[in-house]
C-alpha cells in the first residue's frame, strides 16, 4: 500500500486490532457508532483509527482535538467521503452536502452563505413567525399530532423559504417529497448502511441476484433524488416567470441571475442550492424541536422558569415576537441546552482528508473518512456536570459571574469550512416556536385510562440523524385567553 511507504515509520493512531483483509469490519458496530466510539476512547484516547475493508476511517473523540484537526487544519479535514450509494447509485450528488472539496463545492457554498446567514437571514423572521402561530393552532386542534405538526411546520418553513410554496393542506405533495427523499437521503448516508461504499464493485451486481437488495432500495431513492431536486424547482421557475411567485431563495436567484446574464439562467446552480437548502433543512430543526417537547414533559421546573421569563417579557396580550429575543436569555439557553441534551448528528456530517496528515506523532492518510464524535463531546461530564439532566442554566451567565459552560453552538453545528450555513435560520426556527409555544401552552405528562402518568421513554432512532422516537404527552392551552390569542393570530 502506498500509505505504508508513506508513513516513514509513524503508527496510525491507536484503535482496535483488524483482521487480515477485513480490518475492522467485525469491529464496527451496525449502530450507535458513537456510543462504541465512547468506549474505545477509554482504552485508545481522542483519535481512534479503524480500517474497514481497506477504507480508513478515523474517530475524533475531544472538542479539542477536532478544533485543532477540522478547524485549524482545514486546507487537509474539509472533504466528504465518497459514498458509492448515494451520490452513483441514488444520484443525490446534487445536494451540495456530499460534495468533496472541489470547484463545484467552492463555487456554490458562497450562495448558501449568503441567504442563509446574517443579515440576510432576518428577511424570513416574517416567515418563520406565521409558521409558529400556524403550529400552534394545530396543536389547539389536535394536540396529539405534536410530533407530525413539528415536521409539517418545519417542512413549509423551509420550502416557503426555498420556492415561495406555502403549505396550506395536511396532505401536500412536496411536505410528502421532504418526507421520503430525506429517509432515502439519510439511509444512504448514514456511514456503514451499505456494503457497497466500502466494496464499489457491488454496483455492478445486477437487481435480481440474491442478497442485493440495495440494488432496487437505490433504484427507487434515485428517482425520488430527481424528484426532490426538480419537481419543487420547476414549479417555482414556472410561478417566477408566470409573476406569481412569493419571494424565495429560488426567485432571487432568477432575478440576480438574469440581471447578470440577460437571458442565460444558470438553472444547475439555482436547483442545487434552493434543494440543498430544502434537504438539509427539512428534517434537521424537526428533531430538535421534538426533543424540547420531550425535554418540557421531563423538565417540568425548566418549562415553568422558561415561561416566568416569557410572561415578564412579553406580558399576557400579545404572542412572543423577534424583537424580543435580547430580553431571553432563559430561552435562548433553553434552545442551546437542546441541541446540547440531545445532539441531533452524533457523529456530525463526515469529513475526509484531501492529503496525509501527521498529528501528535500519529500518520493520518489522504482519503480519510473522519467523524467527530458530537454526542460524545456533548455529553462529557467534565464539560457539562451530570450531563443527562437537561438544564438551561448551563448557558445563563450567572449572577455571580461563575461563566458559563461551553456553547453547544461550537459542537452541533459542526466544524471547519463544511460547519452548518443552516445554523442561524434553524437557531432563529427554534428561539421562535419555543417561545410561542411555551406563551400559549403547558406541556406535561399524558395520563393513561386510569390517571397515572405515563413516564415516556428517551429513545432515539440511530441514523445519521437523531429522532426521538414517538412518545405521548398532554399539550394544553395555558389559558382562554392565550388559546383567543392563538386563534387570531392566524386570522
Ligand atoms: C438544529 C438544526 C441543525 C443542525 C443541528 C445542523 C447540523 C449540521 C451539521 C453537524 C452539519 C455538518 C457540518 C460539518 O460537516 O462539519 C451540517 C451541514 C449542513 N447544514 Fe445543517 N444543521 C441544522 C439545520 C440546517 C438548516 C435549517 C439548513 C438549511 C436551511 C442546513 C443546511 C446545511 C447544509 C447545506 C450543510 C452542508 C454544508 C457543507 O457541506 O458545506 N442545516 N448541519
Amino acid at each position: 500500500r502506498k500509505a505504508l511507504q508513506r508513513r516513514k515509520g509513524l503508527p496510525y493512531p491507536p484503535g482496535p486490532k483488524g483482521l487480515p483483509f477485513i480490518g475492522n469490519a467485525l469491529d464496527m458496530p451496525t449502530s450507535r457508532e458513537w456510543e462504541k466510539a465512547a468506549e474505545w476512547r477509554s482504552k485508545y484516547g481522542d483519535l481512534v483509527f479503524l480500517e474497514v475493508l481497506g477504507k480508513p476511517m478515523l474517530f475524533i473523540n475531544s472538542y479539542e482535538a477536532a478544533v485543532e484537526l477540522l478547524e485549524r487544519r482545514w486546507p487537509i479535514y474539509s472533504s466528504r467521503p465518497h459514498f458509492t450509494m448515494a451520490t452513483e447509485l441514488e444520484e443525490w450528488d446534487w445536494v451540495i452536502t456530499l460534495l468533496p472539496y472541489n470547484d463545484v463545492w467552492k463555487r456554490h457554498r458562497p450562495y448558501l452563505q449568503k441567504f442563509l446567514q446574517p443579515p440576510g437571514v432576518s428577511q424570513y423572521f416574517g416567515v418563520q413567525t406565521k409558521e409558529a402561530h400556524k403550529l400552534c393552532n394545530l396543536l389547539l386542534d389536535s394536540p396529539e399530532g405534536f410530533m407530525h405538526h413539528i415536521r409539517s411546520v418545519t417542512g413549509s418553513t423551509i420550502m416557503s423559504i426555498a420556492y415561495g410554496h406555502e403549505v396550506t393542506t395536511e396532505d401536500d405533495r412536496f411536505i410528502r417529497l421532504v418526507v421520503d427523499g430525506v429517509n432515502a437521503f439519510n439511509d444512504a448516508t448514514t456511514p456503514g448502511n451499505y456494503f457497497v461504499d466500502f466494496i464499489p464493485w457491488l454496483k455492478y451486481v445486477p437487481e435480481w441476484v440474491p442478497g442485493a437488495r440495495f440494488k432496487r432500495v437505490a433504484r427507487e431513492a434515485k428517482a425520488l433524488s430527481h424528484k426532490v431536486w426538480r419537481e419543487p424547482h420547476e414549479e417555482s421557475k414556472r410561478q417566477f416567470f408566470e409573476g406569481t411567485a412569493k419571494p424565495s431563495l429560488t426567485s432571487k436567484m432568477i432575478e440576480q441571475n438574469l440581471q447578470e446574464n440577460g437571458q442565460i439562467l444558470d438553472e444547475d446552480v439555482i436547483s442545487r442550492i434552493s434543494g440543498t437548502a430544502f434537504a438539509a433543512g427539512a428534517d434537521t430543526t424537526v428533531s430538535t424541536l421534538q426533543t424540547f417537547v420531550l425535554a418540557m414533559v421531563m423538565f417540568p421546573e425548566v418549562q415553568k422558569k422558561a415561561q416566568e421569563e416569557v410572561d415578564r417579557v412579553v406580558g399576557h396580550d400579545r404572542l412572543p415576537t423577534f424583537e424580543d429575543r435580547s430580553r431571553m436569555p432563559y430561552i435562548e439557553a433553553l434552545c442551546k441546552e437542546c441541541l446540547r441534551w440531545q445532539p441531533l448528528t452524533p457523529l456530525g456530517g463526515p469529513h475526509a482528508t484531501s492529503a496525509d496528515d501527521i498529528y501528535n506523532g500519529y500518520f493520518i492518510p489522504e482519503g480519510c473518512m473522519v467523524l467527530a464524535n458530537q454526542w460524545l463531546m456533548s455529553q462529557d461530564p467534565d464539560v457539562y456536570p451530570e450531563p443527562h439532566i437537561f438544564r438551561p442554566e448551563r448557558f445563563v451567565e450567572s449572577e455571580k459571574g461563575l461563566g458559563v459552560q461551553r456553547d453547544p453552538v461550537k459542537i452541533s453545528f459542526g466544524f471547519g469550512r463544511r460547519f452548518c450555513p443552516g445554523r442561524h435560520l434553524a437557531q432563529n426556527s427554534m428561539f421562535i416556536i419555543v417561545a410561542t409555544v411555551l406563551a400559549a401552552f403547558d406541556i406535561s405528562k399524558a395520563k393513561d385510562s386510569d390517571g397515572k402518568e405515563i413516564e415516556p421513554d428517551v429513545e432515539y432512532s440511530t441514523n445519521i440523524l437523531r429522532h426521538p422516537s414517538p412518545f405521548k404527552c398532554a399539550i394544553k392551552s395555558r389559558s382562554n385567553f392565550s388559546e383567543q390569542l392563538v386563534r387570531q393570530s392566524v386570522e
